[in-house]
């Protein structure tokens, strides 16, 4: 069986959205602090025993992050034709994030998205 190994960091932003047809409060305008935590699968350990450098994670994690950070939600492109709920911005960070720190050896396995402590919601692709 391959050796395989999981790296994880996680960070924070704040930010305001409306959910656009929700059958509730949500649908007003309202903020949360979004936790935000990235997994990387690493094949392969280097000489340090490093599968990916938390910090180098955590970069583009947190520029990925700084696009959405204390900003209306609906007011970015990518949410524009989608409501920003946790599944749909975990899809947006995993997209981001895939594209900076996949390669040979690792690549994003999930991002999980929280909007309230205990609830959120994770995406991957197969
Ligand atoms: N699957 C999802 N369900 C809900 C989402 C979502 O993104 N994905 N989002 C919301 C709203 O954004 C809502 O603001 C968050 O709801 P909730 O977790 O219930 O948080 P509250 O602060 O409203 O908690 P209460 O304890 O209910 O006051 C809703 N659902
Ligand atoms: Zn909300």
């Amino acid at each position: 069986m391959p050796a395989c190994f999981e790296v994880y960091v996680e960070t924070h932003f704040s930010a305001a959205h409306r959910l656009k047809g929700y059958p509730g409060d949500c649908a007003r305008l309202h903020g949360h602090n979004w936790m935000v935590e990235v997994t990387v699968r690493c094949t392969q350990l280097d000489a340090l025993g490093i599968g990916i450098d938390f910090r180098d994670v955590r970069t583009a994690l947190k520029e990925a992050v700084a696009d959405l950070d204390h900003q209306d939600l609906g007011e970015i492109p990518a949410f524009r034709a989608q409501n920003p709920t946790s599944e749909n911005i975990a899809r947006y960070l995993y997209r981001e994030l895939s594209s900076k720190l996949d390669d040979a050896s690792r690549r994003v396995s999930k991002v999980k998205v929280c909007e309230t402590p205990g609830a959120g919601a994770l995406y991957w692709e197969e």
